[in-house]
C-alpha cells in the first residue's frame, strides 16, 4: 500500500482574516483548500499565525485592566493561548463542516493547546521585531506609542504595527500528545500563533512575552512529526526576486543553497516572506527528501501536486 504523504501546513493571515467575522468567513475557503488535500491522500497537520488576533485580545484585555483595577493586565502567552483556542474553534468546526459535506465521517478534529520553549536569552527579546494587531497610520502608530507604550514599526511597506519580542521555538511541549493524536488518524491543529511561549524553570513552565512566528514554529512540528512536506500558505502564489519591481521573477523552484543566497542580497522582506524562506530551507536541510513548498492558500492541491508554487528542496 502507497505510504501516505505526511504534511504540515502554516495558515497565514489570509486564511484567518482580521476580525471575528472575517475569521469566520475565511476559514470555511481554508477548509475547502485542507480538505482538499485530504482527498488527495495525504496527512495533513494544521499550524496557524495569530498575529492580528493575538494583538486584538492583548489590547482588550489592556482595555479591561485600565478600566477596573482588579483585573491584572493578561500576560502576552495568555493572549496567545485564548487566540489558539478561538482560532481552533473556528478552524475545527469549519473543517468538520467540510468533511461531512464531502461525505468524509471518519477523521476526527482535535485543536491541541501547545506551548513552546523559548531561550530566555535569545536576543529577540531585547528587540521587538514580530508584527500583531491590526495596520495602522502613521499618525496612528504614533498615537499607540505614546498613550499605551507599544513599540511600533513600519511593516513590509503596508503600513505601522506594533511590534513585540519573537525568540525561536525550542521545543513542543505537547509533541508526545500530538504524536499520539496523529499516528491514530486524527486531523490536529497545533502550535496555533506559534505556541504559547513558555520558559523552563525546573519543572515549572512560566510564560513568555512574546510571540513566536508560526513558520519557525510550523518548522520544528514538521521536523519532529517527520513530514514529508511543509506548506507555508500565504497571499502570494510563489516566492519572487525583486518583489515589486519592474524585473521581478517567481521562482517555482529554489534550491536551498541559492535561497541562502537570495536571503543575503535581501530579496525577502524581513516579518513577512523572510521567515518562510527561512524556515522552509531549514525544513529542506533537515533531512534529504524534505521539501517545503510555499502558495496561495486556494492552490494548495495544484501545489502538492507540483503544477505551482514555490517548492524549496536541496540541490
Ligand atoms: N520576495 C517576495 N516574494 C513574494 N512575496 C513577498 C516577497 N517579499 C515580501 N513578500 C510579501 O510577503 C507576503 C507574505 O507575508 P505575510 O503577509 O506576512 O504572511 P502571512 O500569510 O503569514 O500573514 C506576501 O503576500 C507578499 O506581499
Ligand atoms: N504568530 C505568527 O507568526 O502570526 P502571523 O502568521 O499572523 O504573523
Amino acid at each position: 500500500m502507497k505510504q501516505k504523504k505526511r504534511i504540515v501546513i502554516a495558515l497565514g493571515g489570509n486564511a484567518l482574516g482580521n476580525t471575528l467575522t472575517e475569521q469566520m468567513l475565511a476559514v470555511k475557503s481554508t477548509s475547502k483548500a485542507i480538505v482538499d488535500l485530504l482527498q488527495e491522500g495525504c496527512e495533513v497537520i494544521v499550524a496557524h499565525g495569530n498575529g492580528p488576533q493575538v494583538g486584538m485580545i492583548n489590547h482588550a484585555m489592556a482595555a479591561l485592566s485600565r478600566e477596573d483595577r482588579s483585573q491584572t493586565n493578561t500576560p502576552l502567552s495568555v493572549c496567545v493561548a485564548m487566540s489558539q483556542a478561538y482560532i481552533g474553534y473556528d478552524l475545527q468546526n469549519a473543517l468538520r463542516e467540510e468533511m461531512y459535506n464531502r461525505d468524509i465521517f471518519d477523521i476526527p478534529v482535535a485543536t491541541m493547546v501547545t506551548q513552546v520553549r523559548v531561550d530566555p536569552e535569545d536576543p529577540a527579546f531585547a528587540c521587538p521585531a514580530k508584527p500583531i494587531g491590526h495596520f495602522m497610520t502613521k499618525e496612528q502608530a504614533g498615537f499607540a506609542a505614546e498613550k499605551y507604550g507599544y513599540v511600533v514599526k513600519e511593516d513590509a511597506g503596508r503600513g505601522y504595527r506594533r511590534v513585540v519580542a519573537s525568540p525561536l521555538p525550542q521545543e513542543i511541549i505537547e509533541i508526545g500528545a500530538i504524536h499520539t493524536l496523529v499516528e491514530s488518524g486524527q486531523l490536529v491543529i497545533a502550535c496555533g500563533g506559534g505556541g504559547i511561549p513558555v520558559i523552563r524553570k525546573g519543572n515549572h513552565l512560566t510564560g513568555a512575552s512574546a510571540v513566536i512566528d508560526k513558520d519557525f514554529a510550523s518548522e520544528l512540528l514538521a521536523e519532529d512529526l517527520n513530514a514529508d512536506y511543509l506548506i507555508i500558505l500565504t497571499a502570494v502564489e510563489k516566492v519572487a526576486l525583486h518583489f515589486g519591481k519592474p524585473n521581478e521573477t517567481w521562482l517555482d523552484d529554489l534550491d536551498t543553497e541559492h535561497a541562502k543566497k537570495y536571503i543575503a542580497a535581501h530579496h525577502f522582506a524581513a516579518g513577512s516572506m523572510l521567515p518562510k524562506v527561512q524556515a522552509a530551507v531549514k525544513f529542506a536541510e533537515s533531512k534529504p527528501g524534505r521539501t517545503a513548498l510555499i502558495t496561495l492558500l486556494e492552490k494548495a492541491r495544484d501545489g502538492i501536486l507540483g503544477k505551482t508554487g514555490t517548492h524549496i528542496h536541496l540541490p
